[in-house]
């Protein structure tokens, strides 16, 4: 008897997006994007988006840093495996630390490639614009399909002087408008915008030809993304101005803890149902 394959038959691989699925997106209905730096929220948010990033943002989500700058590489490679092992639907995307892919258009690579052999990941993101597009092309040409980021770079913090938004005056715009030409020129297979006026971020979504992925940026953009702890209310009372809250799950796990706490201080638990006991009888 022959049986129809649906969407919950895990006896064949789901059809993973691939970047080039994505970029196939351009002008099409909004990509959806989200981080996950961990399998548990990866297997939760798979079969609801489009792109799961794992973000050198967990230096500052999950291992409290006050900047990104820190990540060592092999940290982004032991979530990046957490990621994709745990998911079969979207695409996952491995940003590249700060002072791992700067240097040259070699360094790029070498990195690069260690991040897709180790993790399963199918691309990786990297920030800078005019500057990177030589180290885009030289990735894309070689097997490393590239998704770029643009206007408020946070491994830039120190040059641009804390995580303030960009193309206030003309010449950012400008800035970020060139930005965003050159990434997509030098072959990304999509680009972030993060931090940008409304107005800049909506001419860089039609100055070029690849997907962009707005965060703080236009509800024009070709799709969105947002840290998923701060969508969650896991990350902390003060979150930047475009991260909208869908939840307070801090909330239910300060609760639970409490829960916990009493009932252990007055031995209600462990209860007989969390007890290796003899059968009686
Ligand atoms: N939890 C989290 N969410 C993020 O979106 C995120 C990170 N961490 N870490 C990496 C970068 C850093 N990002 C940030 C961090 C802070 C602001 C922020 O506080 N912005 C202020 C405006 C500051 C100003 O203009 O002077 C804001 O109110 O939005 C913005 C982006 C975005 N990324
Ligand atoms: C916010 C996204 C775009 C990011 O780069 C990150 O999570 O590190
Ligand atoms: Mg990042």
């Amino acid at each position: 008897m022959s049986t129809t394959p649906t969407s919950t038959d895990r006896t064949k691989p789901a059809k993973r997006l691939t970047p080039p699925d994505i970029a196939a997106h351009k002008g099409q209905t909004p990509l959806v994007c989200l981080t996950a730096y961990s399998a548990p929220m990866a297997r939760l948010l798979d079969g609801h988006v489009d792109v799961l990033l794992v973000g050198d943002s967990l230096g500052m989500v999950v291992y409290g840093a006050d900047s990104t700058l820190a990540v060592r590489l092999d940290t982004m490679i032991d979530h990046g495996r957490a990621v994709a092992g745990a998911s079969r639907h979207a695409c996952v995307v491995v940003d590249l630390p700060f002072a791992s892919y700067q240097e040259s258009p070699q360094q790029a690579f070498r990195n690069a490639a260690r991040v897709l052999a180790e993790t399963g990941a199918a691309a990786v993101k990297l920030e800078g614009g005019s500057e990177m597009a030589e180290t885009i092309a030289f990735l894309a040409a070689r097997g490393v399909p590239v998704m770029g980021h643009v206007g408020l770079t946070p491994q830039a913090v120190n040059a641009l002087g804390g995580f303030r938004a960009r193309g206030r005056d003309a010449a950012e715009a400008d800035k970020v408008l060139a930005d965003a030409r050159a990434v997509s020129d030098a072959g990304a297979f999509a680009l972030v915008i993060e931090g940008t006026l409304e107005d800049v971020a909506r001419e860089a979504t039609r100055a070029v030809t690849i997907p962009t992925i707005g965060i703080g940026a236009a509800a024009d953009c070709d799709g969105q993304i947002l840290v998923t702890e701060d969508l969650l209310g896991l990350s902390g009372p003060r979150v930047p101005r475009f991260v909208k809250r869908y939840a307070d799950l801090g909330s239910a796990v300060e609760e639970a803890a409490a829960r916990y706490a009493t009932e252990v201080r007055s031995r209600a638990f462990p209860g007989p149902d969390q007890l290796y006991r003899k059968r009686s009888g």
